[in-house]
Order: C-alpha cells, then sequence, then structure tokens
C-alpha cells in the first residue's frame, strides 16, 4: 500500500541580516531557528492527518511505570500521570525526562485527556530542584534547562487536553507544570501555589511570566511575580490561578475528569487546532529564543550573587526541615 507523502523544504540564507547575528555565534543557528518555527505548522499537519485517520480515538492501554513517573489509563480513557519523587517531587534532570517521556507516551496513545498529580500527600511538585542550580556542573544545567523547556512545549503545547489535580503545595516550577495545564482543581487547606522565584534571588524566565499572565490578570501576576506571592486555595481561586478547590485528591480527579468530559461532543481536531492558536504565541517566543533563554540561564548560574541567594535559600529550607 502506498503512502502519501508531504514535503515541506526550507532553505534559509544563513548570511541574511535577520540571521547574522545568531550565525556569526553558533554554526547552523540559521537552519535551527528555521525548524523551531515551522514545528506549530508541523504539529497542526500532524494532527490533521492523526484525526483523519482515526476520528474515534481508540485508547490503547497504557501503563508505564518508570520510578519516578506512573503513568496510567482509567477505564474512561484519560490518562492519569502522577508525580513520584519524594520527599517533594522537586524537578531534577531525571525526573524531568521521565516526565517528558511520559509527554510522548500520552501523545502516541490518544488519550481522552490527561490529569497531572502527585504521590504525595502534602506535595504537588516544589519546583525546581534547588540542587540542580547549586554548584552545578554546566553540561549538566545544559541539560537540565532544556529538558524542562522540552517539557513545557509538551505540556504546553499539546494537542490532548490536559487538567491538574493539584494535591498539595505548588511553588515556583511546581505551580509552572499546574498553569501549563488547560484547568486546576486543588485540594483546600494550608496548601500554596504560586511562582515565587525573587524570593529566591531568581527571576523566574519570560516563559513561565508569559504562562501566568495566561491564566492570571497581567495586574495581579506582576504583583505576585514581583513579590514573590504564594496564593493560598483561596486566594488562588479568587483570582482564577485555580479553578476549583477539591476535598482531598479524589475529588481534585474527578473534578479534572468532570473537566474532560466537556471534550466529548467537541470535534478533537478543532478542540486542538483551538488550543494551539490560543497559546501560539508564548510558544512561538521561546521556539525563537530558546538557545538564548539557556545561555541566560547558564550565566545566571555562574553569577556569585545568584549562587550566594541560592546558598542561604538551602540554609533556610534544610533548618526548616530539621525543626
Ligand atoms: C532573566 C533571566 C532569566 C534566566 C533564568 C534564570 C533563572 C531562573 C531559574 C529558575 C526558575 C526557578 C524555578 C523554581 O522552581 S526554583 C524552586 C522553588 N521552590 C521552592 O522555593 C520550594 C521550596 N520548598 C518548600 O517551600 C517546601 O519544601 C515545600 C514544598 C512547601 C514542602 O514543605 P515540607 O515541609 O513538606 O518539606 P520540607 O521543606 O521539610 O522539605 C523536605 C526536603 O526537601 C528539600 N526541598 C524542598 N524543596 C526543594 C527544592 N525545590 N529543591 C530541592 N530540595 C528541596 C528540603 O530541603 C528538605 O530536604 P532535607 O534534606 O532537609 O530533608
Amino acid at each position: 500500500m502506498g503512502r502519501a507523502l508531504v514535503w515541506d523544504a526550507t532553505c534559509v540564507d544563513s548570511l541574511a541580516a535577520s540571521h547574522l547575528p545568531s550565525t556569526s555565534q553558533k554554526a547552523a543557528a540559521a537552519a535551527e531557528s528555521a525548524q523551531m518555527l515551522k514545528r506549530p505548522k508541523m504539529f497542526l499537519l500532524r494532527q490533521a492527518v492523526s484525526n483523519a485517520r482515526q476520528l474515534a480515538p481508540s485508547v490503547r492501554a497504557m501503563s508505564s511505570k518508570g520510578p519516578l513517573v506512573d503513568l496510567t489509563v482509567d477505564n474512561d480513557g484519560v490518562a492519569i500521570m502522577t508525580l513520584q519523587r519524594p520527599p517533594v517531587n522537586s524537578l531534577n534532570l531525571d525526573l524531568l525526562k521521565e516526565i517528558s517521556k511520559s509527554l510522548d507516551d500520552v501523545a502516541k496513545n490518544k488519550s481522552r485527556g490527561m490529569i497531572l498529580t502527585s504521590s504525595s500527600p502534602t506535595v504537588f511538585s516544589a519546583g525546581l530542584d534547588i540542587m540542580e542550580m547549586y554548584k552545578p556542573d554546566m553540561k549538566r544545567a545544559e541539560e537540565f534547562w532544556t529538558t524542562l523547556q522540552d517539557v513545557w512545549f509538551k505540556l504546553y503545547g499539546s494537542s490532548f487536553a490536559t487538567a491538574a489535580a493539584i494535591n498539595g503545595h505548588a511553588p515556583a516550577g511546581g505551580c509552572l507544570l499546574s498553569m501549563s495545564c488547560e484547568y486546576r482543581a486543588m485540594v483546600g487547606g494550608k496548601f500554596t501555589i504560586g511562582l515565587n522565584e525573587t524570593a529566591l534571588g531568581i527571576v523566574a524566565p519570560k516563559w513561565f511570566m508569559d504562562t501566568m499572565c495566561r491564566t492570571i490578570s497581567m495586574r495581579q501576576a506582576e504583583l505576585a511575580l514581583t513579590t514573590a506571592k504564594m496564593f493560598t486555595v483561596d486566594e488562588a481561586l479568587k483570582c482564577e490561578l485555580i479553578d476549583e478547590i477539591a476535598t482531598d485528591k479524589a475529588d481534585a480527579i474527578n473534578k479534572c475528569k468532570t473537566f474532560l468530559k466537556k471534550f466529548e461532543k467537541i470535534p478533537p481536531l478543532a478542540r486542538a487546532i483551538t488550543k494551539l492558536k490560543m497559546r501560539e504565541e508564548p510558544i512561538k517566543n521561546l521556539q525563537t529564543s530558546r538557545q538564548a533563554d539557556v545561555q541566560e540561564f547558564l550565566s545566571f548560574l555562574k553569577n556569585p550573587k545568584v549562587q550566594q541567594s541560592l546558598e542561604m535559600y538551602i540554609q533556610a529550607l534544610k533548618q526548616k526541615a530539621a525543626k
């Protein structure tokens, strides 16, 4: 049986004025940037082909059990991705790699949607593992940041529907993961959520900020980012950082399932393209500035003042934990 092929070739003029700054820094930079810019287009094309093949998705059994991420599909065809890196699901390179792979698995499986949650009873995710940033090996730090970018591209730009069942604290990178989903149900109680980077003496990258500005109002986001605000669950609901308060994890998952059910009668291609178009701008922005973003992160880590702030923050965390 023959298969249709679609060719989409791009020839870049690496000496064009717009490419010169990057080409002079790095070989093949112009080609890399062209490739990045083509990704949203190719994504839509892949989606269109995949949906044309099967309008009624058949959900394959999927159960991937890495040590750090548990991925299962329930009877309704919803993938449940559970982060399980004790004690606080801090996002180190290994956990990010597993999340990235699990997101690929969900995409391949054509699940009805995905719910992101945690195996900890009190922490959804403590955000980036600070030890990856403190006195880092630069090669590893580069891989760490690139993998974090990959995870964000795959989660924020996923064609499948996503929801977060936030069953505990969600600072910084934990908040980012949940905001990258389309819907958030958070367990009520003493938990907090927010982008608190400035409290650590670091600056949330632009794409973290963009993700927040597309979740809560620009005014609230600016105040929250500059003051390192950690929202209580009630405050988070009030400013729409979360969509619902749940009584416990099971309730949070049920609320996420109810959200995902809304898409049962919506043609999947129309839904996916609409989502991607709504999210296109921040995705394109990071695609075009991806290398610069990595370099900015690495130079940030080399800054002695940043290292000093991280050291003090780690000491404070350890003192608190020891009490
Ligand atoms: C313009 C230029 C831009 C370029 C970009 C440059 C820089 C930006 C870079 C990065 C952005 C950063 C994003 C982040 O995500 S930074 C991480 C922020 N996270 C936090 O601040 C959370 C800190 N943790 C807590 O507040 C609490 O632990 C908790 C999550 C509320 C849970 O509290 P609980 O009481 O349950 O646990 P403990 O506090 O006792 O912690 C147990 C244990 O875990 C260690 N730990 C906690 N959090 C982290 C972490 N994020 N990374 C590593 N380790 C962590 C803690 O120290 C304890 O360890 P111990 O060995 O003492 O048991």
